[in-house]
């Protein structure tokens, strides 16, 4: 009903600012669009679900997410998928993977921060009643 909608638009208006908050960090400009197939023909060989910061954004105005964990799944695949695909002992590897690092940290800490309990409760509930 019209109190679960108004939870889920919060919701909404929380993970936009989670997401843009590391779209704007330079560390993370990699992580930004998705990796270019074609530049990287062997990409999806190795990295069998992309994800990046602009597909996070489409996913939540398409309200693909009714809880914080779900978005979070989707946004662990970015530092995960950079450490499987940049696993070797090269500077840029390993200068990739130490953002990839980088990036789990932040968005954990965002979270901490900012996550009310009380509210992914809400979300929670919604989630189990559908
Ligand atoms: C999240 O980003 C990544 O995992 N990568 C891995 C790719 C390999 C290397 O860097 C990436 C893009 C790229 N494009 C052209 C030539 N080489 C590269 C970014």
């Amino acid at each position: 009903e019209e109190q679960e909608e108004d939870v889920l638009r919060d919701l909404r208006l929380f993970l936009r600012y989670v997401t843009e908050s590391l779209a704007q960090d330079r560390r993370f400009k990699a992580f930004a669009k998705p990796v270019d197939t074609e530049e990287v023909p062997d990409y999806t060989l190795v990295v069998k679900a992309p994800m990046d910061l602009s597909t996070l954004l489409t996913n939540i105005d398409e309200q693909k997410y009714v809880t914080v964990d779900e978005f979070v799944c989707d946004a662990d695949l970015i530092w995960k998928n950079a450490l499987e695909y940049n696993p070797d002992s090269d500077p840029m590897d390993r200068h990739i993977r130490h953002r990839a690092c980088a990036l789990r940290d932040a968005l954990r800490s965002i979270i901490r921060a900012e996550l009310n309990e009380g509210f992914q409760r809400a979300c929670e509930e919604i989630r189990a009643s559908r």
